[in-house]
């Protein structure tokens, strides 16, 4: 049995991610939680004539619970998307006791699960989560991971358009975080090899560092990316079910994790990105999760600044998150 369950199943992208997580034929329950129609949800995609049993869930009579009790996978989308002029960290004040009640929950419901957090600002979410579940005593660092799939789209999207490459076969590892100046393109590794003169190199790294801001902005207060992410947050629960429940090997994905996992590399990349506790690299992935913490490799002379510039940012996120839960007298 592999139970799968969506935190914010309602939302703009919980609604497609669903859909998207029915489609996938490993997946034999699906349980959808969220504070308001997840009921219905659940009720029209449990039409669809694929393996999946669709269950919703409301607060009321142990919702949350239920939802997460036996659960192999779970991804968090709940919380409340960005308006024109609004940056991710605004958004702190209020996912981040969302995503603080959910996570008590799972470390209460389901401990052993893989948690997928989308819930933006996810700089400081994944931290957020991790202290709760080490508050519990159940955190397993190669188990929580921050969902920075979406980056990795846009820059195969964006420099094939470029590059005249076939988009579904460009890779770009997009490592840092996920917000504007911490996420940071390796254009020199791209595959296949291609070589961007400089001009290029910049607009593209700031399209692929801004491009949630193009979405807010033509959606004009209507929220931000929900498609597009549903299939990267479709796409990277994929590859957890793949390699976790499949036993299928060698597969690499960014993700934003915590660089304390015993014996995965995450210190050798934690020296390299001056102590910093949580950063997305690429990430070999398991039967139980994260196999490898790679390296980042060999960066060029102008994503080494761009590596300068995040750090500031990511590591004033990143404690934020981290005094959420241990010093909850600040907030
Ligand atoms: N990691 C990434 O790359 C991306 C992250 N996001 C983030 O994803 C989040 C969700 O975005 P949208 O789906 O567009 O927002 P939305 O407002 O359409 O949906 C959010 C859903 O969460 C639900 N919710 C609120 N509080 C909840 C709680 N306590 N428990 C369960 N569900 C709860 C709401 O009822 C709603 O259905 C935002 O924080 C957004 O910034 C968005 C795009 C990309
Ligand atoms: O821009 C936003 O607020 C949503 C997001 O994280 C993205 O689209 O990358």
């Amino acid at each position: 049995m592999v139970k799968a369950v969506v935190l914010g199943a309602a939302g703009g992208i919980g609604q497609p991610l669903s859909l998207l997580l029915k489609l996938n034929d490993a997946i034999t329950e699906l349980a959808l939680y969220d504070i308001v129609n997840s009921p219905g949800v659940a009720a029209d995609l449990s039409h669809i004539n694929t393996p999946a049993k669709v269950t919703g869930y409301l607060p009321p009579n142990d919702g949350l619970k239920n939802a997460l009790t036996n659960a192999h996978l779970i991804v968090i989308p709940a919380g409340v998307p960005r308006k024109p002029g609004m940056s991710r960290d605004d958004l702190f004040k209020i996912n981040a006791g969302i995503v603080r009640d959910l996570a008590t929950g799972i470390a209460n419901y389901s401990p052993d699960a893989y948690v997928l957090v989308i819930s933006n600002p996810v700089n400081s979410t994944v931290p957020i989560i991790a202290e709760v579940l080490k508050k519990h005593g159940v955190f397993n660092a190669k188990k929580v991971f921050g969902v920075t799939t979406l980056d990795i789209v846009r820059a195969s999207t964006f420099t094939s358009s470029v590059s005249r490459a076939d988009p579904r076969e460009v890779r770009v590892p997009v490592v840092g975080g996920h917000s504007g100046v911490t996420i940071i393109p390796l254009l020199s590794q791209i595959s296949p090899p291609h070589t961007f003169n400089q001009e290029e190199i910049e607009s593209l790294t700031k399209r692929i560092q801004f491009g949630g801001d193009e979405v807010v902005k033509a959606k004009d207060g209507a929220g931000s990316a929900t498609l597009s992410m549903a299939q990267a947050g479709a796409r990277f629960a994929t590859s957890i079910l793949n390699a976790t429940v499949k036993g299928e090997s060698g597969i690499v994905e960014p993700s934003y994790v915590c660089l304390d996992a015993d014996g995965v590399g995450g210190k050798q990349v934690r020296i390299a990105v001056n102590g910093l506790s949580y950063f997305s690299s690429n990430i070999e992935l398991g039967k139980n999760g994260i196999e490898k913490i790679h390296p980042l490799g060999d960066l060029s002379e102008y994503e080494n600044k761009l590596l300068e510039a995040a750090i500031p940012e990511l590591r004033t996120n990143i404690n934020k998150g981290v005094s959420f839960i241990t010093d909850e007298s600040k907030f």
